[in-house]
């Protein structure tokens, strides 16, 4: 990461809950400076208490010209918060958010249309640096902005950048939203163990160990998803019992995985108009 810019001149964010402690995890391992970053959060957590106690700016005066300012707070947070950020523009700094719904001329109407803007969409395994983020800038940004924030981002995994910005509703709805997928498709493999007659903590150890190595096992191989789920099925053997079941256009995965990332999607354009 070329941390000269952000070490000269700081970054800010803005809301360091979930997603914004998990960034923040990941650009302190990549050198990252304490004393270069400063967030603005009403309800920090003991981990950003500590980390001001050594030298992180919480809560303090912002600088006047950061390099970058990433938005993390909640798209209902979002007019409560944002004006903080209206003396930055002034500068050259870089605004980042990666709020879901809330769009680059959401932001252009609040801090002008001078502010430089990326709106970026990560993912919660950004928190073990296996995070998924795509990024979509709006005409202001140069490539050496978009160079930096993804220098950020991929301080947390692998970054993307989109075509439009029309893709980031179904972005969110399949890579922002889709490990909360993933976490459920845990807790029911977990739970039908049990139903079969598995004591819990196997089921679930059995469960997880599975979805472990199978996504693995995809991001490595080099065959096709649907040739490794070909490779598991024996001709009337279990898998294909149990594929019957899901894979049924009506009533298996194709059907409600399509419902499920069609209403994460209108969600995400909902957020955008509120
Ligand atoms: N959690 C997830 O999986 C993902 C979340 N996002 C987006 O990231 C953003 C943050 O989400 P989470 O980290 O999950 O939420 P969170 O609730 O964990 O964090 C939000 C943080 O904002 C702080 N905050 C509230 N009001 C504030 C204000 N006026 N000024 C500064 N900080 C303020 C809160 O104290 C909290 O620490 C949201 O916009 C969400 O759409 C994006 C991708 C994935
Ligand atoms: O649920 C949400 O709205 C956020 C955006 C993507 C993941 N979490």
């Amino acid at each position: 990461m070329n941390l000269e810019k952000i070490q000269n001149n700081g970054l800010v964010l803005l809301g360091c809950g979930k997603m914004g402690s998990a960034m923040l995890a990941g650009w302190l391992e990549h050198g990252v400076a304490l004393n270069a970053v400063y967030v603005l959060d009403p309800y920090p957590s003991d981990w950003l208490k500590n980390l001001a106690a050594k030298g992180l700016n919480l809560n303090t005066d912002l600088p006047q010209d950061p390099a970058v300012c990433i938005i993390a707070v909640k798209p209902q947070m979002m007019s409560e918060a944002l004006p903080s950020l209206i003396p930055m523009v002034a500068g050259d700094c870089l605004f980042v958010s990666i709020a879901a719904g809330t769009s680059i001329a959401t932001y252009g109407a609040v801090l002008g249309g001078d502010a430089k803007i990326i709106r970026a969409m990560p993912n919660t395994p950004a928190a073990i640096g296996m995070g998924m983020t795509a990024l979509i800038g709006n005409a202001l940004i140069s490539a050496e902005d978009m160079e930096l924030a993804r220098d950020l981002l991929s301080a947390v995994g692998q970054t993307v950048v989109l075509e439009a910005e029309a893709q980031m509703d179904a972005v969110t709805a399949v890579s922002g939203s889709g490990p909360a997928y993933v976490f459920h498709m845990i807790e029911t493999m977990a739970r039908a163990g049990q139903e079969q007659g598995l004591p819990a903590d196997l089921a679930m150890q059995l469960a997880l160990a599975t979805v472990d190595g199978a996504g693995a096992l995809a991001a490595q191989s080099t065959e096709t998803a649907s040739q490794l789920r070909a490779n598991v099925t024996s001709p009337g053997g279990t898998t294909a019992a149990a594929l019957d079941v899901l894979m049924d256009e009506a009533t298996g995965f194709p059907a409600i995985v399509s419902q499920a990332i069609a209403a994460a999607s209108a969600r995400s354009k909902e957020l955008g108009k509120s």
